[in-house]
């Protein structure tokens, strides 16, 4: 199972790399990884789990996180309405997504950043996504809310970015235009 010390931390080149395109159809290696990062995710949730082996809890993980620059990530994550979000995507992409903004009230944070960085975090709030589950089918999804907020943090990191790039540095407590908020 992977724990903390599997986790690359801010530093690692691996993090400002753009990860690339996994080949269809996947390698047993690919799915792996795939399966992996979502257990992981679980696992993290998880008060025993966590506790046991010090898993820092997170709603996502991306395999650049783990040194892998592989476009696959997972998150286990749920929204507003008490609807979760369970997956572990290979080649994810935003199809399309809303002019208005969203932006977590209390900022984000990251497995890969063992410090606090304050600040707000813009993000679509609405996006149309795909990507692929490890048994090759496709997933067609509308996210909002946190796990619309989560998967564009884990895209990110397919493309070597850190939430923190996002944050306006004049005025990092400045709410993005045309933005809702989310406590
Ligand atoms: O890339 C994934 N991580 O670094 C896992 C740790 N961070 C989080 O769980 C987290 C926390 C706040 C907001 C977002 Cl959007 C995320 Cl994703
Ligand atoms: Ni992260």
């Amino acid at each position: 199972m992977l724990t903390m010390k599997d986790v690359i931390r801010e530093g690692n080149p691996v993090l400002r790399e753009k990860a690339v395109e996994v080949p269809f159809p996947f390698s047993d290696e690919d799915i792996k990884t795939a399966n992996q990062l979502l257990e992981f995710v679980k696992n993290s949730q998880d008060p025993e789990i966590a506790a046991k082996y010090h898993l820092r809890p997170g709603i996502g993980i991306a395999a650049p996180q783990i040194g892998i620059s592989k476009r696959i990530f997972a998150f286990h994550v749920t929204d507003e309405n008490g609807n979760l979000y369970s997956y572990a995507l290979l080649n994810p992409k935003i199809i399309s997504h809303s002019v208005q903004m969203t932006y977590l009230d209390g900022g984000e944070g990251c497995l890969s950043v063992d410090r606090e960085v304050p600040g707000l975090v813009p993000r679509y709030a609405k996006v149309t996504v795909k990507g692929f589950t490890p048994d090759g089918s496709e997933v067609n999804l509308k996210l909002k809310g946190l796990p619309g907020i989560c998967f564009q943090h884990e895209l990110d990191h397919l493309d070597g970015i850190m939430f923190y790039d996002r944050i306006n540095e004049k005025q990092p407590f400045e709410p993005p235009a045309n933005s809702v908020v989310i406590r």
